[in-house]
């Protein structure tokens, strides 16, 4: 890419590890440095060819590169950032990928580094951390929230900007309050929401009954409680108080709901569900949106050793390149069918008379 021939990232983990791959992935002519606390994890990504370079000391070369993104749990991401700051170049732009905003801001405002620091968030994550869990197509099509200091130039939010197009994501600009309480809303909130119904069903399962009753809508809802506890207890005490607005507010709907309830009132019971029915609905619908829609087809697999392995070869044998592969378990097929999602409605047809023509059940999605 025109102007940026090296990047460094600090923590090569479950973001950090698939900005490194998606630009292997998307053969971006740019050499990818990293740094991390886990050296084994910096080795396996020099060995499968993701990054170019490690080192285990944050070295002057390594802080000179083009980009330098900070993507550690954030309030790691904040002390690494006051340890480098006195050695980065003017010539660098300093970015971060932490889901919270206003504590690097703080400690950015007012030093040097003002003149060179954009925030930035991709929104797009996983329950899963570490490098292992990383993705060349994590990013993709995700919006990447970029809140520019006040002091940086244009030139350089347009290199970032042309950069987060470059690796497949959508860049969107913010001011970093607005982005704190909003994903306090959308992100930070529903993963509390989520931990806590876990902790309650756990309260209450006096015999194990309701783990094994749990089926689609408790695992649907709770997936994110997987999420790491250090991660999670760092980015609530971060955004604190966009948390607490939007957790006050919360808790009051819950008390409405609760007093509806008290009092029979079928009316307002209604409207409360009619009304998120409403506009859960009119959330971006893949067929319409920027987000491109995912092409994906079910396929019913014998309970066999390497079954996973025999269909992706006999794919790729056919030139069909796969975005994501996994089974799924539902009640909507109780012994459980392979989900494999293309990139294009071409591999997907593809796909079906191949399958078919070895005698596979395949739903088309
Ligand atoms: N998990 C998500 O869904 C998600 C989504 C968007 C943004 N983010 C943000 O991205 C950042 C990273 O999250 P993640 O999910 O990739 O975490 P992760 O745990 O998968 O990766 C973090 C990596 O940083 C390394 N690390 C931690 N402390 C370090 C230190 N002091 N020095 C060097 N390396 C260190 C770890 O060894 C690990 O490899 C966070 O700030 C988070 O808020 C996360
Ligand atoms: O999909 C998930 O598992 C996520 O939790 C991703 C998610 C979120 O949507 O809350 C998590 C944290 C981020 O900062 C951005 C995205």
């Amino acid at each position: 890419m025109h102007n940026i021939n090296q990047i460094s990232i600090i923590g090569l983990g479950l973001i950090g590890g698939s900005l490194a791959k998606t630009i292997r992935f998307r053969n971006l002519p740019i050499k990818t440095f990293a740094y991390d606390a886990n050296v084994s994890t910096l080795k396996q990504a020099k060995d499968e060819g993701i990054i170019d370079e490690y080192t285990t000391t944050l070295t002057k070369q390594f802080l000179s590169s083009d980009i330098i993104f900070l993507c550690a749990p954030v309030e790691y991401n904040n002390e690494l950032l006051n340890t480098i700051k006195n050695d980065l170049s003017s010539n660098s732009i300093i970015t971060d990928v932490g889901s919270v905003k206003q504590n690097i801001h703080e400690t950015v405002d007012k030093t040097i580094i003002e003149d060179i620091f954009i925030g930035g968030h991709p929104m797009a994550g996983s329950e899963k951390s570490g490098y292992n869990a990383s993705t060349h197509y994590l990013l993709e099509n995700a919006y990447y929230v970029l809140t520019p200091s006040k002091k940086v130039s244009q030139d350089k939010v347009t290199l970032l900007n042309d950069f987060v197009k470059a690796i497949g994501a959508i860049p969107i600009l913010l001011n970093y309050n607005e982005h704190d309480y909003a994903t306090a809303a959308i992100s930070h909130v529903p993963h509390i929401v989520a931990s806590s119904l876990v902790n309650l069903v756990k309260s209450s399962d006096q015999n194990g009954l309701m783990k094994q009753l749990a089926a689609g809508g408790f695992k649907d809802i709770t997936r994110i409680a997987s999420a790491s506890p250090d991660l999670w207890k760092q980015i609530s005490l971060t955004n604190k108080d966009q948390i607490l607005k939007i957790l006050t507010n919360y808790i009051q709907q819950l008390n409405t709901f609760k007093d509806n309830l008290m009092e029979d009132d079928a009316d307002s019971i209604f409207e409360f569900f009619n009304e998120a029915n409403d506009y859960r609905n009119s959330f971006a619908d893949p067929s319409t949106s920027i987000i491109e829609k995912s092409y994906s087809i079910m396929v019913d697999i014998p309970d066999e050793l390497g079954i996973i392995g025999k269909i992706a070869t006999l794919l790729s044998e056919h030139q069909i390149s796969i975005k994501n592969i996994g089974i799924v378990h539902n009640r909507e097929f109780e012994n459980g069918v392979l989900k494999i999602i293309f990139y294009n409605n071409e591999s997907q047809l593809k796909s079906i008379k191949i399958l078919k023509s070895y005698n596979y059940t395949v739903y088309e999605r």
